[in-house]
């Protein structure tokens, strides 16, 4: 990180009322002016109180679930949107067909290398695959601006390898971080500024008016979304940034994740709103995994196996791919598939045959079932989900073919996925747990263990399955109880291999999240409390 406290942008610039805090980088200077600030500012002050009421909701709900004063359904409230006929607004030209979508840090090299991947879009991540240090979100900021201007090269000092873009690249879809976060660097009137906010309107100022002058526009995927309301808050985000930067009506189009269980009984609904600017849904399947278990996790009836065994075929999570792929072709919208988590292994041959094989199978199922196109983590997986989705695709997406005409039931979307528990699964989740975290710390957002793509979303999963598992008192293989003491044996095990600056951190971290009464509802939440105090000691 290179650090300049010459280029602190002068205090009496900084709009009344907002402040920067921590190290200033020198991409600083160029982005943070003081009319994007203003911008900032603008969105916070607008947006910050219903941001934080939407997020006591959840907590609310979360509280009547584990009452049993609440159970999931479809919103009786809204059955009128469900039942009537409409459309969403036709799709861009440049997102018509989106078969292949690469998704990926903002890391500069990945960025280049993504963009000519071969892949039809490339999400760049400043959410699940980043650790969201200041420098990597201010340098993320940069390195997209550059791109969106085909200026971006990098030089790799060790491999010796230069990068620059080729004529013909994939186009650029933003995913800011989500609404639970907050950017602690910028504050406005002294609380942090939303993290989405800070991702989503940082890019929409710099790059609105230079896309859509190059016949692209501001294309974002929005994650995390737990309800109607909250995509109702992204479309007020939409119409008041494009008013504010004289950008066309309906010129800021989104992809949705429908990544969290309660968001999937109001897929119509989260459509309906953002109506106008919406594209498509996609199925973020390990975040969805993550609040299976976050949601219904202290029911004793709904007590999910090891990581490994809860697959795309489980049955709740069949109905939830068929009832995304059916909401989305009634409404004209498009409906893509998810990230399989098998990436290329090099230096071993059968590892890397059974990796392909297992990506093929997964895009294949999902291009039979309808989807109208997927993600992939890696470059070297283009072709394999490309050739799925020509095979049965000839058209650039699928959303006038026929499907079945099954209602999936709230039952079907709460089915608990069956398998086995055992020792072997809780150290796997333990050590793959800990080196994320540790990684994570360390500024690394998406890292590959065990020949697997680790991000948030699937770190998530490791930790809330251990905590359900001690909350429940679970027999791993039949034979012993998990109990706190065997947790803390089988870490202290598992990390005699591991030595590092963070690692005690990381462990720490796991450990708390796993014994917690109440686990915090994302690991990033007390995580970034310690990257922060790493920044600002820097
Ligand atoms: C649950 C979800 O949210 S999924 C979405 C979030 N997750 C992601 O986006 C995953 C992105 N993928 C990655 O970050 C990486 O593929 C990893 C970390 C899993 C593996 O990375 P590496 O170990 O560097 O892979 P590997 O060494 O095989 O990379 C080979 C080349 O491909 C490039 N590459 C690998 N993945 C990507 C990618 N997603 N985008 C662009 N380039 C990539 C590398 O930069 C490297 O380039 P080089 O040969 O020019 O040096
Ligand atoms: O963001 C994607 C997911 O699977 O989570
Ligand atoms: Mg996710």
């Amino acid at each position: 990180m290179t650090l300049s406290s010459s280029l602190m942008p002068p205090v009496s610039d900084l709009p009344p009322g907002l402040a920067l805090r921590g190290p200033t980088l020198p991409e600083q200077a160029a982005l943070l002016t003081t009319d994007a600030l203003a911008f900032l500012g603008s969105l916070e002050r607008r947006f910050g109180i219903r941001r934080r009421r939407l997020l006591a909701a959840r907590t609310e709900r979360q509280a009547r679930l584990d009452a049993h004063e609440e159970v999931l359904d479809f919103p009786a409230e809204t059955a009128d949107i469900r039942a009537a006929d409409w459309t969403i607004a036709p799709p861009p030209a440049d997102l018509q067909d989106r078969r292949v979508e690469i998704t990926g840090p903002v890391e500069r090299k990945m960025i280049i290398n993504a963009l000519n991947s071969g892949a039809k879009a490339f999400m760049a991540d400043f959410e699940d695959a980043s650790s969201p240090t200041w420098a990597t979100m201010i340098q993320g900021q940069q390195n997209l601006f550059d791109a969106v201007r085909r200026t971006i090269d990098y030089h790799d000092p060790q491999s010796g390898k230069s990068y620059r873009l080729n004529d013909q690249t994939a186009v650029l879809i933003v995913r800011p971080r989500g609404w639970h976060m907050t950017e602690a660097h910028l504050t406005v009137d002294g609380t942090a500024i939303s993290a989405s906010l800070f991702d989503f309107g940082l890019f929409v100022f710099h790059n609105a008016r230079e896309l859509l002058r190059r016949g692209s526009g501001p294309y974002f995927y929005l994650p995390k979304i737990e309800s109607r309301h909250e995509a109702a808050l992204w479309r007020e985000v939409f119409d008041a940034s494009e008013q504010a930067l004289d950008l066309p009506a309906g010129s800021i189009r989104a992809t949705v994740l429908i990544e969290t269980l309660p968001a999937a009984f109001e897929m119509d609904e989260i459509l309906y709103e953002l109506r106008d600017s919406i594209v498509g849904l996609n199925c973020g399947r390990w975040d969805y995994i993550f609040s299976m278990i976050k949601t219904l996790g202290k029911r004793a009836d709904f007590i999910v196996p090891d990581r490994a065994q809860v697959t795309m075929t489980s049955p709740a999570l069949l109905a939830y791919s068929q009832l995304l792929i059916k909401t989305c072709h009634r409404r004209g919208a498009h409906a893509m598939g998810g990230m399989a988590a098998h990436i290329p292994v090099r230096n071993d041959d059968a590892a890397n045959q059974a990796a392909f094989a297992r990506v093929r199978a997964d895009k294949e199922r999902e291009a039979a079932a309808g989807h109208d196109g997927t993600w992939v983590a890696h470059p070297g997986l283009v072709g394999i989900a490309q050739a799925a989705f020509d095979a049965v695709m000839p058209g650039p997406n699928q959303v006038a073919r026929p499907l079945p005409d099954s209602d999936i039931s709230a039952a079907a979307l709460q089915q608990p996925p069956q398998g086995t528990i055992t020792e072997a699964g809780l150290r796997s989740n333990i050590r793959v747990a800990i080196q994320y975290l540790n990684a994570w710390l360390c500024g690394q957002g998406c890292v590959p263990l065990y020949h697997l793509m680790e991000d948030a979303a699937t770190a998530e999963i490791c930790r809330m399955q251990v905590w359900q598992w001690l909350h429940h008192r679970v027999s791993l293989d039949g034979l012993h109880t998990l109990t706190p003491a065997l947790l803390h044996q089988c870490v202290a095990e598992e990390m005699t291999t591991f030595t590092g600056e963070k690692f005690a951190a990381a462990c720490s971290l796991f450990l708390d999240l796993c014994l917690s009464d109440s686990p915090p509802p994302f690991l990033t939440l007390p995580a970034y409390d310690y990257l922060l105090a790493y920044d600002f000691l820097a």
